[in-house]
């Protein structure tokens, strides 16, 4: 079973427009919801794939119930931790050629009573989890430290853990040895402090997060592709990817896929790649189903392109 800790979920609210405009009305041409946060899209991937999975998370308010009713609607199963404040909407601007702006809410505060209760339903649903996805964002009343505690309290109770987060909760955490982390080339580049202009600065800021505990790091690079730097070795892998609708929860999708087939190795970075680059194809946040996925347009390579130039170069 593959358990999943978002400590800040969301309801994701995309709005497909012509094109943006600061200071006018703009008439959406489409618009959908989807149940968010980054764990709670690993878990509609996994489940997708048709595996187990628990995603754990505080609801709270109407958008929390609301939140609730379409994970029920999509069959995942939930352990809800009820908090006193509203679960918070995310905005998604999806513009006609693809480029897509997202506003994401600061989210409700956790009382030392509603973390102790998210860590509690963790520790109780752990002894059946093989992986525990611990993703997104803290809300506000979680220190930087909360994901470090969950890392250790999960391998206590012998889990493997992958950890989707960023800034000084990624930081913090990594001394506590996460089996992988899956950091953006942005996220990759604030934990190292220096900016990523080709695949080899992504490689080399992944050694150094290495050094400092991660056991494996999946980087992805956008449309650069993906990295997995572990003690086993490098690999790098791209994907053909015809149209892209919306990046939203790609990344989450990546690290179902990982997490699906294995999380290690080639043929687990592989599933990643072919996971992402379906997800993108989609619109909002929908996760890809097996029938979305096209291995064959992945390729996986140990022969890193070092000197290649990146696409998204990370400031
Ligand atoms: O604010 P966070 O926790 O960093 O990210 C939240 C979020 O942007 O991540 C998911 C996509 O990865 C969305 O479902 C959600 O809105």
């Amino acid at each position: 079973m593959i358990l999943t800790v978002t400590p800040n979920p969301s309801l994701d609210r995309t709005y497909e427009v012509p094109a943006l405009a600061r200071g006018e009305v703009l008439r959406a041409t489409g618009e959908r919801v989807d149940p968010g946060g980054k764990g709670v899209n690993v878990s509609r991937a996994v489940a997708a794939a048709g595996r187990r999975t628990v995603a754990v998370l505080p609801l709270g308010g109407a958008p929390g119930a609301l939140v609730a009713d379409l994970l029920d609607a999509r069959g995942i199963e939930v352990a809800p931790v009820p908090v006193a404040g509203a679960t918070r909407s995310n905005i998604a601007l999806a513009e006609t050629d693809g480029v897509l702006t997202k506003i994401n809410a600061p989210g409700p505060e956790l009382s030392p009573a509603e973390q102790e209760s998210l860590l509690e339903t963790v520790r109780r649903l752990s002894r059946d989890a093989d992986w525990i996805a611990c993703c997104g964002s803290l809300p506000r009343g979680l220190a930087p430290s909360w994901y470090a505690e969950l890392v250790a309290r999960a391998h206590r109770a012998g889990c493997r853990i992958a950890l989707d987060t960023s800034g000084p909760a990624l930081l913090r955490a990594l001394p506590e040895r996460p089996d992988v982390v899956k950091p953006n080339a942005e996220e990759l580049a604030r934990a190292v402090g220096r900016p990523l202009a080709t695949v080899g600065d992504a490689v080399r800021a992944s050694v150094v997060l290495r050094g400092l505990g991660a056991r494996a790091v999946l980087a992805s690079l956008g449309a650069d592709g993906q990295l997995l730097v572990s003690g086993a070795g490098t690999w790098f892998a791209t994907a053909r990817v015809s149209a892209v609708r919306s990046n939203v929860g790609a990344g989450d999708a990546s690290l179902a896929g990982f997490l699906i087939a294995g999380g290690a190795g080639p043929g687990a970075l592989a599933s990643a790649v072919a996971h992402g680059a379906a997800a993108v194809r989609l619109p909002g946040s929908e996760m890809p189903t097996p029938a979305d996925l096209d291995p064959a347009a992945v390729t996986v390579t140990t022969e890193v392109p070092m000197d290649r130039v990146l696409k998204e170069p990370a400031p």
